[in-house]
């Protein structure tokens, strides 16, 4: 892995990654989607032709393909799937956002209210993996924050049937619709409705370049989450932490994707050495090697600053989707950290627990958004409607506040409705 100093470089270049690349493919996303609004279901069978080379007739997986994925999936991954959806359940009732209603003034009383959104499309990828797992991150808080129907899209396997654990985890979760179509084309439909997929209100869910760049794209036809791109992590370490768990975490996140971007932050020479080589030769001996060596070339780099003070600095500056904190004081390091997706704490927290079931989610921002934007959770699902109420008194009072701006602004109809009501 690539080591390099921190006073050596450039750090707003370095740290840039595939956002760059879904923007390169912003026209010919652009394309598919015209074509899917067009085309519609015949637009998604030559997509899915084209790209994943399979035929498809029914884009609708059926009550019997779900029957029979139950039939044929293993034992213990059931029941794996069940304790992780228990335990994101669990997390993700939490998330449920209060109604509340307070007195502002005297004479006036205001208030939130809870309400879901009424329909969602989930994204579960399926490119280079199978991720039974998103469908529970994705599904389950949908479910939790009441919304009325969810469906979801993942691009069929070269037998043409979406995976078993997939669709058992869809059943599990309780989504209502599982469509047989992926990339920037099931957004598309999603977006646009098609003979078979319809018309979601917000579309959630992670995905390569191409379903990225899909989804900026229907930005404002639908609501979208955030850009959900290709995997990160970020591990900030000193040299008390353990070289064999940071690369570990380094190859878990790289194995994703050869756009995956991986990064170890350090103040310790030594522990950088030392990942580096581990890093390098568990690379060799990993099954999805060919993946990993692309992403680590691409996007793999250690950083050594002088003082712990920087690499916190380079830390919040990544703004990472995975950080790891595997130092002394991990809760002293905390305090000051501002952007990062995810965290975990101490050398007992692999991301991989995180991805899988131990509760929290795991579509997360990347590609620097953790700067602006929290990952996926219930209120993602939810909208809060404000509510208020005004008594006559109230309203004599407040005038005196609205009226002079609403002058002001020479918005006088604002104006009259509230003098109409004062003099009667
Ligand atoms: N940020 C998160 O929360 C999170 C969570 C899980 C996975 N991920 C990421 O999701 C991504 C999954 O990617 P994937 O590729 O495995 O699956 P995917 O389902 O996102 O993409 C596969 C689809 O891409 C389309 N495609 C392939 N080549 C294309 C081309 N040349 N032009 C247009 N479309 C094309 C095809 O339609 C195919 O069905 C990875 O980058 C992984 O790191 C992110
Ligand atoms: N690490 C991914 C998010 O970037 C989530 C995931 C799913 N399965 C395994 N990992
Ligand atoms: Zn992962």
């Amino acid at each position: 892995m690539e080591l390099l100093r921190y006073d050596d470089i450039d750090l707003s270049q370095t740290v840039k990654r595939s956002e760059e690349d879904v923007n390169n493919v912003l026209d010919a996303v652009s394309d598919i989607l015209k074509n899917v609004r067009q085309n519609k279901d015949q637009a998604l069978k030559d997509y899915t032709q084209k790209f994943d080379k399979v035929t498809i007739d029914n884009l609708k997986v059926t009550d019997e393909e779900i029957k029979e994925a139950y039939d044929t999936i293993d034992d213990t991954l059931l029941e794996a799937l069940k304790k992780a959806a228990a335990n994101i359940e669990k997390f993700h009732k939490k998330e449920i956002p209060e109604e509340w209603n307070i007195e502002v003034r005297e004479g006036i009383t205001a208030g939130q209210i809870v309400r879901p959104i009424n329909s969602v499309g989930c994204y579960i990828p399926g490119g280079r993996a199978a991720y039974p797992s998103t469908i529970l991150m994705t599904v389950i808080p949908a479910k939790i924050a009441g919304v009325k129907k969810i469906i979801c899209c993942s691009p069929p396997q070269k037998d043409g049937k979406i995976g078993n654990a997939i669709l058992v985890a869809a059943h599990l979760a309780g989504a209502d619709e599982i469509y047989k179509v992926g990339g920037a084309q099931a957004i598309g439909a999603m977006a646009y409705s098609t003979e078979s997929v319809p018309k979601v209100e917000k579309i959630v869910g992670p995905g390569n370049i191409f379903v990225t760049a899909a989804k900026k794209l229907v930005f404002g036809q639908v609501d979208i989450e955030f850009p959900a791109g290709p995997s990160e992590v970020l591990i900030l370490a000193d040299k008390t932490a353990n070289a064999e768990y940071i690369a570990t975490d380094i190859l878990s996140q790289a194995e994703h994707d050869p756009k995956a971007s991986c990064f170890f932050v350090t103040d310790d020479e030594k522990l950088a050495e030392d990942v580096s080589e581990i890093v390098d030769k568990k690379t060799e001996d990993a099954p999805r090697s060919e993946i990993i060596k692309e992403a680590l070339a691409n996007s793999g780099k250690i950083i050594l600053t002088e003082n712990f003070e920087d690499a916190i600095y380079v830390t919040n500056e990544y703004a990472p989707e995975h950080l790891v904190i595997m130092t002394k004081d991990d809760e002293g390091v905390l305090s000051k950290i501002n952007n990062a997706g995810s965290i975990f704490l101490g050398k007992y927290s692999p991301v991989a627990c995180g991805d899988y079931g131990s509760g929290t989610n795991h579509v997360l921002p990347t590609g620097g958004g953790a700067k602006m934007y929290s990952g996926l959770s219930t209120e993602s699902f939810i909208k809060k409607p404000t509510v208020q109420k005004i008594t006559q008194e109230g309203l004599e009072k407040i005038s005196k506040t609205c009226i002079p701006i609403a002058e002001y602004e020479g918005l006088f109809a604002h104006v009259d409705s509230i003098k109409t009501r004062l003099n009667k």
